[in-house]
């Protein structure tokens, strides 16, 4: 039995996590919140690894409210890099297999192909800054840590675009959705199952060199307007979808033009398939 400590537990992804954990019956998870350890203190991180048995780490604390971190910068940079610094501190000191998640947002969107692993990042914003930070802190401290940038996470948990346009459609008659960003969105309980999956392979295989960088998302490529459509097409709303540009939607935060992933070297080192996105948002929007 392998002890599963999960930062965060309360967030969306930790919800995720929640939801498919009697699938795993040789993990016992060790769910923590904010209340329960809060990250940002390195004391409590350290007392925590001190006092339970923890084999990995799966940090799903963040700070992920992108238009406010560009006014909270301090916040962001103390949860996104400070904390991941204890966190990789932590698990190395304890042999704990740390995996960091973190974000397309890393990318500036200026590409026209998939970001590979190999693309130098270059955040527009400072949500992507500080989880590039929070990046370099997990690899600078743990050199074993496992990084999985992932991208427009959403599920039938917690905040998210999917969840909010199912419901301002119910509300209104007509909505705005940027249509020149591009990029694929990722059903959070997927990205739980293929976490879960790579702790597995690192546990069957210890030998197995897994540290590094890894994209996943969902298959596939669309944009904010398009991921709107199909929402609105899989629920039968009546809200009519008006494409707009970036620049008739401002916002505090810049985000990437173009953000979808090369998967193939998580695909390669798992041996997995990875659902389409369409068929993962079917799935979620069963559960809503
Ligand atoms: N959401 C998305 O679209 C994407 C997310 N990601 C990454 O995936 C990961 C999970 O994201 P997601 O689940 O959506 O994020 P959420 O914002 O839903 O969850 C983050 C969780 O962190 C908790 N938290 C905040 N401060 C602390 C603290 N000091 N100590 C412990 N916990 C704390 C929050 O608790 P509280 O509610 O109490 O504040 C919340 O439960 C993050 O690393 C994020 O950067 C990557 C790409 C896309
Ligand atoms: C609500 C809304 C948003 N938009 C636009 C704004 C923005 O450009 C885009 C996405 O909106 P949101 O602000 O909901 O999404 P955003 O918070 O930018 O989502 C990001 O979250 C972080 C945590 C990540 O790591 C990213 O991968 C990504 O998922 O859609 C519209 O055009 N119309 C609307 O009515």
């Amino acid at each position: 039995m392998k002890n599963i400590l999960i930062t965060g537990a309360s967030g969306q992804l930790g919800q995720a996590f929640k939801s498919i954990a009697t699938q795993y019956p040789d993990f016992a998870f060790l769910f923590t919140d904010r209340e329960e350890l809060d990250i940002t203190q390195a004391d409590a991180v350290n007392a925590y690894f001190e006092q339970h048995q923890v084999d990995a780490l799966i940090n799903c604390a963040a700070y992920t409210a992108v238009d406010k971190a560009e006014s909270e910068e301090e916040l962001a940079f103390k949860l996104n890099f400070e904390a991941v610094l204890y966190l990789a501190q932590a698990s190395f000191a304890h042999k704990a297999t740390f995996i960091q998640l973190s974000t397309d947002y890393v990318f500036d969107g200026k590409h026209y192909r998939p970001y590979t692993e190999n693309d130098e990042p270059n955040p527009s914003s400072m949500y992507g800054a500080s989880k590039l930070r929070g990046e370099a802190a997990a690899q600078g401290e743990n050199p074993d840590a496992i990084i999985l940038r992932t991208s427009w996470l959403y599920s039938e948990f917690g905040q998210n675009f999917a969840k909010r346009m199912k419901e301002l459609m119910a509300e209104r008659t007509e909505l705005n959705i940027v249509f020149d960003q591009t990029g694929t969105p990722t059903y959070a309980v997927d990205l739980a199952g293929v976490t879960l999956k790579m702790l597995g392979h690192k546990f069957e295989y210890p030998e197995a060199q897994l540290a590094g960088v890894y994209h996943y998302s969902n298959e596939g490529v669309t944009s904010w307007y398009d991921f709107a459509v199909a929402i609105k097409q899989l629920t039968g709303s009546s809200c009519e979808l008006l494409p707009i540009t970036t620049d008739q939607y401002p916002t505090p935060a810049e985000r990437p033009a173009y953000s979808v992933f090369n998967k193939n070297k998580i695909k390669e080192t798992l041996g997995i398939a990875i659902p389409y996105w369409t068929d993962s948002l079917k799935v979620c929007l069963s559960k809503l």
